[in-house]
């Protein structure tokens, strides 16, 4: 199978830190291919790098089949992008700004109007053609935007946080485009996201954190290795029950407030659970697995303790103090 997108031990650094750590991945031709991760995981910094915007400090990858370093132009010819900030001219109308880019792309003249009316029909704009962006929603902006990277028939389509501080309803609209872009289009799809619910969505998932990949797998496999259920515990002392529990055959998982443990049947092992623990327990929950559940699993806290390891670290500081 050809591979659209080809990383090989990518690493980036700025000073001391080190933002992308090791990655090497491979997203196949027509896959929709979701990284995940708290802000300041890594994101962004391996999109620049994969769209030649940022060089890697080591390793390299290839996109569309050019190598990111010794074939930058070629790479950029291939591929749409879509960033965070809006950087659509709210003053034109939807068509005008298409056919603004169109031209700086050098899509040939013969072939522009066809190209934006296909590209606006690709995102649901259509019939929204001569309307000014200055009266579009935010969805709507972003489907522009996604509109506008389709302009050259870009082979791979990168997404950094598409739908960021977009309600979920619209959220789910723009996932709609998404897949349409892969079924119809047969685009191949890379994006960052921090949303778990909408990771679901995805062909398959990178989870990253602290710039390296911890898991990558479809959302069904990824949730498959949490377990069947989970009980999540929190007791009167964690480290004693931890240890306990370890010394009866389970499987426990720390958290930043816990812990959690992967078990066939949840509500069947609860008891046995909190007998095991030896200590009082303050807290039982059985769930069946989500996205978030399986960030917690590989990473040991919540995606939602982000931004920073400042707030995580407040949090837990709180914790201890109650
Ligand atoms: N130009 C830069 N100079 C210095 N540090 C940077 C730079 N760009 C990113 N970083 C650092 O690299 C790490 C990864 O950042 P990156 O933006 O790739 O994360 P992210 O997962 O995309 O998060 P977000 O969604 O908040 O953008 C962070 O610690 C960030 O502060």
């Amino acid at each position: 199978m050809a591979m659209a997108v080809e990383a090989e031990q990518l690493s980036k650094g700025f000073g001391q830190v080190l933002a992308v750590d090791d990655v090497s991945f491979a997203v196949p031709e027509g896959e929709v291919f979701a990284f995940l991760g708290p802000n300041g995981a890594g994101k962004s910094t391996t999109i620049n790098m994969l769209c030649t915007l940022a060089r890697p400090t080591s390793g390299t990858a290839r996109v569309a089949g050019f190598d990111i370093l010794e074939d930058p132009k070629a790479v950029r010819g291939h591929i749409g992008l879509v960033f965070q900030e809006n950087t659509l001219d709210e003053q034109l109308t939807a068509e005008e700004n298409l056919r603004f880019h169109a031209v700086l792309y050098r899509v040939p003249r013969a072939e522009r109007d066809a190209r934006i009316d296909r590209v606006l029909a690709l995102v649901g704009l259509a019939d929204r053609k001569r309307d000014l962006v200055s009266a579009f929603s935010g969805g709507m902006v972003r489907r522009l935007e996604v509109a506008r990277a389709l302009l050259h028939a870009p082979r791979v389509l990168f997404l950094d946080e598409p739908t960021i501080g977009l309600d979920p309803q619209t959220r789910s609209l723009l996932w709609t485009d998404i897949l349409r872009l892969r079924d119809e289009a047969g685009i191949t799809v890379f994006l960052t996201t921090h949303y778990m619910d909408e990771a679901e969505y995805a062909d398959r998932i990178a989870i990253i954190d602290h710039g390296r990949i911890v898991a990558l797998d479809t959302p069904d496999k990824l949730k498959a290795v949490v377990g069947a259920d989970t009980v999540e515990l929190r007791t009167a002392d964690d480290e004693t029950a931890l240890s306990a529990l370890r010394l009866a055959g389970f499987d426990v998982h720390r958290t930043s407030d816990g812990m959690m443990i992967p078990v066939p049947d949840g509500e069947a092992a609860v008891g046995t659970l909190v007998g095991a623990a030896g200590v009082p327990v303050r807290y039982v929950h059985v769930h069946r697995p989500t996205l978030d559940d399986v960030f917690l699993y590989f990473t040991g806290r919540e995606i939602r303790d982000e931004p920073g390891e400042t707030r995580s670290m407040m949090v837990r500081a709180r914790a201890a103090r109650r």
